[in-house]
């Protein structure tokens, strides 16, 4: 049952946070380059807890084309982002921009119908920050999507590629979601990243993966986000290629080294919307016309899939610091 769609939120700290205050605060929180702090999260999480009776331990975050699953959800909760205090807005089309608390099967879950990427203006930290909002929450497994072209020769239009591993190629340019003054109350200064995408979720999900009729279309492969907004160019496709990338976004890298900072369990997958063009000789493009209408036709499997991952998540019941 649809319980309610919150229309009144407030801006909150926000103009402290963008540098309108006038505490001390607002001497560390005065621009993009420096993440919100503790007190701000809060707020925004404090504001969710006060309107949901739910208290979600799975966060979900949708991929271009991807937000129907949060239409799944039962007894919901839908809070519009500009009505969450300090929430950025999304602006691309497939992002509906909502944060929809409800239950999948039961279990209690909390679904980003719409991420923020970087390309619209928004600096890494601020892409990822809904996720230390969910951490202060109480979630500690997160589940992220996305569509992605794909770079391996060998997937086709519509499978799908659990992710093993990724290229934070931003990382290696020196731009970080962790980049400025780390906070211990969220996890370490340096972080490890290897092991980002849980061991033991993949390979439960692989052997499960048959039961849903999915095992000729799920793969595992190397995501990298780049910038965007442009696709990309067939010899920036051929080094991606070569370094052993098998699909190309423009999301999710931010959100998992955040969550996995702060001790969350993450599962990440692609959906390969288009096969990335790699001659010179063709009048193709790639266009996020192709991105949404394959997401589109592949629903169905996405949340079949989604729905066992989540399943499997709430059986394990993980929490920070278990591994
Ligand atoms: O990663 P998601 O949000 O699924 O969206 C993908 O689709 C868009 C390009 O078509 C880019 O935003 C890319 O990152
Ligand atoms: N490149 C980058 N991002 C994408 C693509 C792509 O081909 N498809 C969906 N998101």
């Amino acid at each position: 049952m649809e319980r309610k769609q919150h229309q009144n939120g407030r801006a909150g700290l926000r103009a402290l946070a963008s540098g309108g205050g006038s505490m001390c605060l607002e001497q560390t929180v005065s621009g993009d380059d420096t993440p919100y702090p503790y007190e701000v999260i809060k707020e925004s999480a404090d504001f969710l807890l006060s309107r949901t009776k739910l208290r979600p331990k799975i966060g979900v975050i949708c991929g271009s084309g991807l937000g129907a699953l949060a239409e799944q959800l039962e007894d919901r909760d839908i809070f519009p982002y500009d009505t969450i205090p300090n929430f950025p807005v999304s602006t691309v089309a497939g992002h509906a921009g909502r944060m929809v608390i409800g239950t999948l099967d039961g279990v209690a879950v909390m679904c980003m119908q719409g991420r923020f990427h970087s390309y619209e203006g928004y600096p890494l930290w601020k892409c990822a920050m809904p996720v230390r909002v969910m951490k202060l929450m109480g979630v500690d497994q997160l589940l992220v999507t996305n569509a992605a072209g794909g770079i391996n020769r060998q997937f086709n239009i519509g499978d799908i590629m659990i992710i093993k591993d990724h290229i934070n190629m931003q990382g290696f340019a020196g731009d970080s979601p962790l980049r400025g003054r780390n906070d211990e109350r969220y996890g370490p200064r340096f972080p490890a990243m290897n092991n980002a995408y849980d061991r033991t979720l993949r390979q439960k999900t692989l052997e499960l993966v048959k039961e849903l009729g999915l095992q000729d279309v799920v793969r595992e492969g190397v995501y990298v986000m780049l910038g965007g907004p442009t696709y990309e160019t067939v010899a920036e496709l051929n080094l991606l290629r070569v370094v052993g990338v098998d699909a190309v976004g423009m999301s999710t890298v931010p959100e998992v080294v955040v969550a996995r900072h702060c001790g969350m369990r993450v599962f990440a997958f692609s959906l390969i919307t288009n096969m990335c063009i790699i001659e010179y000789e063709t009048e193709a493009k790639a266009s996020h016309t192709e991105v949404i209408e394959t997401a589109t036709m592949r629903q169905k499997d996405l949340q079949k899939l989604a729905r066992l991952i989540i399943k499997i998540m709430s059986e394990d019941g993980y929490e920070a610091g278990d591994e």
